[in-house]
C-alpha cells in the first residue's frame, strides 16, 4: 500500500476482521495493522491468528496509523471520534469509516477538525475477497490518500467510487445489506429441502452449491441474468412451476420494499444521529 503504510482498525468485530483477513491474505505485512478494541476476546483472537498489534486504547492505535478504520457500530462512532481528536495530527490521518448512516459532517464534527474521511460501505464476504464496497471521498482527501483508501479495499474486493454522499446508503441497501437477502433466501430454501426429506448435512450442501453454481453463473457469462433465468425455465415445466408461485406473491414488490426499507433507515440513521 503505498506510502501509507499503517492501518488501525478501531472496533474489532466482523468488518475489522473481515478487511483485515483480506489485507493480510493479499500481502500485507502484520505489523502494519493494528486493531483496538475495549474488550479482550475478539482483539485477542485476530491478533493471534495473523500476527497483527492489538491495544484496548483507541488513541494509541490511532497514533500508530496513517489511517484509521472506524469498524465499530454506528451509535458509538461518536464517542470513539471524540476520543480520537486527541490523537496527534489527527487532521492529518485518512480516517475510514464504514459505519453506516454516519455523515462525513457528523465525523468531522467529533473529530473537532476537518481530516480527510473516506466513507466505505463494505460487506462481509470482503474476508474471502470477495467484497463489494463503495466509496466516497470528503473534499479534503488529498491523491495519495484517496489512492490508499482504494487500495485497501480492492485488497478485498470491488470498488465503485462515488461522487454524491447520498448514494453510500444505496449502495448500504444493495452490497451492505446485500449478502443478508440472499442468506435469508437459503435458509429457506434449506427449510424447504428439509422438509422433502434431507438430511441437515444434505440439504446444505444442496443450497450451498446451487447457489455458488448460480453467482458463477452470473459472473462468467456476459449475458443478461433474465437470459441465465430463462436458460432454465422450461414452458410448462418446473422451474416455470415455481416462479409463477413468485410472481403471484410479489416477490419483486417484497425485493423493493426490503431494499427501500434499507436505504430509509440509513438516511434516518444518518438525521437522528441514530
Ligand atoms: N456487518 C456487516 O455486514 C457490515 C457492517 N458495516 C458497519 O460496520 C460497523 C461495524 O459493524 P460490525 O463489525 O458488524 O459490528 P461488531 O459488533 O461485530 O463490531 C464492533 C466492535 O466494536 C467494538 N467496540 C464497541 N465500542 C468500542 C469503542 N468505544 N472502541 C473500540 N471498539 C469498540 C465492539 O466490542 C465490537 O467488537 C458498523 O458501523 C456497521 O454499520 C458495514 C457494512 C457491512
Ligand atoms: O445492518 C447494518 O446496519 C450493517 C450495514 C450494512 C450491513 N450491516
Amino acid at each position: 500500500m503505498n506510502s501509507l503504510t499503517k492501518v488501525a482498525f478501531i472496533g474489532a468485530g466482523n468488518m475489522a476482521k473481515a478487511i483485515s483477513i483480506g489485507l493480510i491474505n493479499s500481502g500485507s505485512k502484520p505489523e502494519s495493522i493494528m486493531v483496538a478494541n475495549p474488550s479482550a476476546e475478539k482483539r485477542l483472537a485476530l491478533a493471534n491468528e495473523f500476527g497483527i498489534g492489538q491495544t484496548d486504547d483507541n488513541v494509541k492505535a490511532a497514533e500508530f496509523a496513517d489511517i484509521i478504520v472506524l469498524a465499530v457500530k454506528p451509535h458509538f462512532i461518536n464517542t470513539v471520534c471524540t476520543q480520537l481528536s486527541q490523537v496527534n495530527n489527527i487532521q492529518n490521518k485518512l480516517i475510514i469509516s464504514v459505519a453506516a448512516g454516519i455523515t462525513v459532517a457528523q465525523i468531522q464534527q467529533a473529530l473537532a477538525c476537518q481530516a480527510g474521511v473516506v466513507r466505505v460501505m463494505p460487506n462481509t464476504p470482503s474476508q474471502l475477497g470477495l467484497g463489494m464496497s463503495g466509496l466516497f471521498a470528503s473534499l479534503e482527501v488529498n491523491a495519495a490518500q484517496k489512492s490508499a483508501a482504494d487500495k485497501l479495499m480492492k485488497a478485498v474486493g470491488e470498488v465503485i467510487w462515488l461522487t454524491s454522499e447520498t448514494k453510500i446508503d444505496a449502495i448500504t441497501a444493495v452490497a451492505g445489506s446485500g449478502p443478508a437477502y440472499f442468506f435469508l433466501f437459503m435458509e429457506a430454501m434449506q427449510k424447504q429441502a428439509l422438509a422433502f426429506g434431507f438430511s441437515g448435512e444434505e440439504s446444505r450442501m444442496l443450497v450451498q452449491q446451487t447457489a455458488l453454481g448460480a453467482a458463477q453463473m452470473v459472473a462468467h457469462n456476459n449475458i443478461d441474468i433474465s437470459q441465465l433465468r430463462e436458460n432454465v425455465t422450461s414452458k410448462g415445466g418446473t422451474t416455470f412451476a415455481a416462479l409463477e408461485q413468485f410472481r403471484e406473491n410479489g416477490l419483486e414488490q417484497i425485493v423493493s420494499g426490503a431494499m427501500t426499507a434499507a436505504f430509509n433507515r440509513a438516511q434516518e440513521m444518518a438525521k437522528n444521529n441514530n
